[in-house]
């Protein structure tokens, strides 16, 4: 008999990324009595380009990637979400990380859809030669669905500020100097003060502003955080500027655990020569599991998805979870988390200063005129300010999680835009 015959029927399902983000959306439509047309438009997308993407490596030898641009739903506006760069950036986890910006956009009342683009490749293994020629290829391949009024890419993980540059520039090669092509580029090209740091501070602004409702001082409040990249350092940067207790950081290297707090100004000039936070003192080495099952008050996983789950949410200490990362819960995690009774506060609202961020980025290139970082600062400020507050007055009035609250008014937004626009 085969490995596969002897799957038992009480191992539990996985649950693929896009069945998960479907599974809150359809609990949404539920509630609201959203029409079923409406329903079976959303479960899928509008478009899926899927291409080859042929590099050239260094050592001269052909490696044929394949990568995807997701547009899932455009009936807010142009559609908007980053390109990831990792081995696991296959056409399922795309379309579910296209979904949430959909809602996300919708909840943040941002006039995009969601979209998302990925390569299935290890940038970490990649030198920038590779990497040049492998984000030039991609964009030339998915040119076609991309425009300043139609979809607009943005950094994600594995990507940055030079990938945006390049993109910039291989669309430009075909269709002319577009700088609001793509968000998060370079601001010597056009981009955004303030765009680097502001997932980072959307997720520092959630955790202040919940700190708030709960009235504990963020000295009181001891902060684990998963992943040391654009999002998960600046988290630690703005977060211990607003005095939280940043007690373990992480990154795929390994962790760092300190209980009376980590002098993050003194990390990053370690990380800036050790390429990584493993090994900085004064701390203990943490692995990233142990991590997230750490004696802490807020946790906040700011890296891959899927990292907390049926294996060991019960095992989190935390009372709150930041879902600094997209997707970092599944379903049965979730579950898990809600009877132990922990907050969790949900990716579409935590992690949503960067497309907001972005849309300032869209618009600035659109005008062409620069904002200076106090404007964008303070607009970002008062949005996630504002979407807080909205999201917990809704959860606190229907008596549900923040996490239904905010698929409640994103999946409202969208519907009625579905129907204003005659989709269905
Ligand atoms: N960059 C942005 O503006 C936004 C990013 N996000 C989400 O935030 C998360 C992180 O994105 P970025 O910071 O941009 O990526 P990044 O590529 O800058 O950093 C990723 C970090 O995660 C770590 N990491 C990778 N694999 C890991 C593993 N298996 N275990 C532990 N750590 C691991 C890396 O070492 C690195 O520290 C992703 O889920 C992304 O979708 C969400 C909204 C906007
Ligand atoms: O900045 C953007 O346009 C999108 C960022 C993104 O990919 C995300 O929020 O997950």
């Amino acid at each position: 008999m085969g490995g596969a015959d002897m799957t038992t029927t009480s191992e539990p399902r996985h649950v693929s990324p896009t069945e998960s983000v479907l599974q809150s959306v359809i609990a949404a439509a539920d509630r609201l009595r959203t029409p079923p047309e409406v329903v079976d438009l959303l479960r899928t997308s509008w478009r899926e380009v899927r291409a080859q993407v042929p590099v050239r490596m260094d050592d001269r030898t052909l490696r044929i990637f394949e990568g995807y641009r997701v547009q899932h739903n455009g009936a807010r506006g142009p559609y908007k979400g980053g390109v990831r760069f990792h081995p696991k950036a296959d056409l399922d986890e795309v379309r579910a990380l296209a979904m949430l910006m959909t809602y996300k956009c919708a909840l943040m009342d941002l006039p995009f859809g969601g979209a998302k683009g990925g390569v299935m490749c290890d940038p970490t293994h990649m030198s920038e030669t590779e990497l040049n020629r492998l984000t030039r290829t991609y964009t030339q391949h998915i040119g076609m669905v991309l425009g300043v009024n139609r979809d607009i890419p943005a950094p994600d993980m594995g990507t940055n500020q030079q990938t945006m540059a390049w993109m910039m520039d291989a669309y430009g090669a075909r269709y002319g100097y577009t700088p609001g092509i793509v968000t998060g580029k370079p601001v010597e090209l056009g981009g955004s003060y303030g765009r680097d740091q502001a997932t980072g501070r959307g997720v520092a602004i959630c955790m202040r502003e919940l700190a708030r409702m709960e009235r504990v001082a963020p000295q009181d409040i001891r902060v684990a955080i998963q992943g040391y990249g654009n999002v998960g350092s600046w988290t630690a940067r703005i977060a211990s500027e607003m005095g939280f207790r940043v007690i373990a950081v992480s990154d795929v290297k390994g962790g760092i655990w300190n209980p009376d707090g980590i002098d993050i100004a003194a990390l990053d000039r370690w990380f800036a020569v050790a390429g990584s936070v493993a090994g900085f003192e004064p701390a203990e080495p943490i692995t990233n599991e142990a991590l997230l099952e750490l004696d802490c008050d807020y946790l906040v996983p700011a890296a891959i998805g899927e990292v907390i789950t049926e294996e060991n949410a019960a095992r989190v200490k935390a009372r709150v979870v930041v879902e600094a990362a997209n997707h970092p819960v599944t379903p049965a995690g979730d579950a898990i988390l809600r009877a132990k009774k922990v907050l969790v506060l949900p990716d579409i609202l935590a992690n949503a200063g960067g497309v907001t961020v972005s849309y300032f980025e869209w618009t600035q290139n659109i005008q062409q005129f620069r904002w200076p970082l106090e404007r964008v600062l303070d607009e970002l400020e008062k949005r996630m300010v504002a979407t807080f507050d909205e999201l917990m007055t809704r959860a606190a009035r229907d008596g549900t999680q923040p996490r239904e609250a905010a698929f409640d008014i994103g999946l409202e937004r969208v519907a009625r835009a579905i129907q204003l626009r005659g989709f269905v």
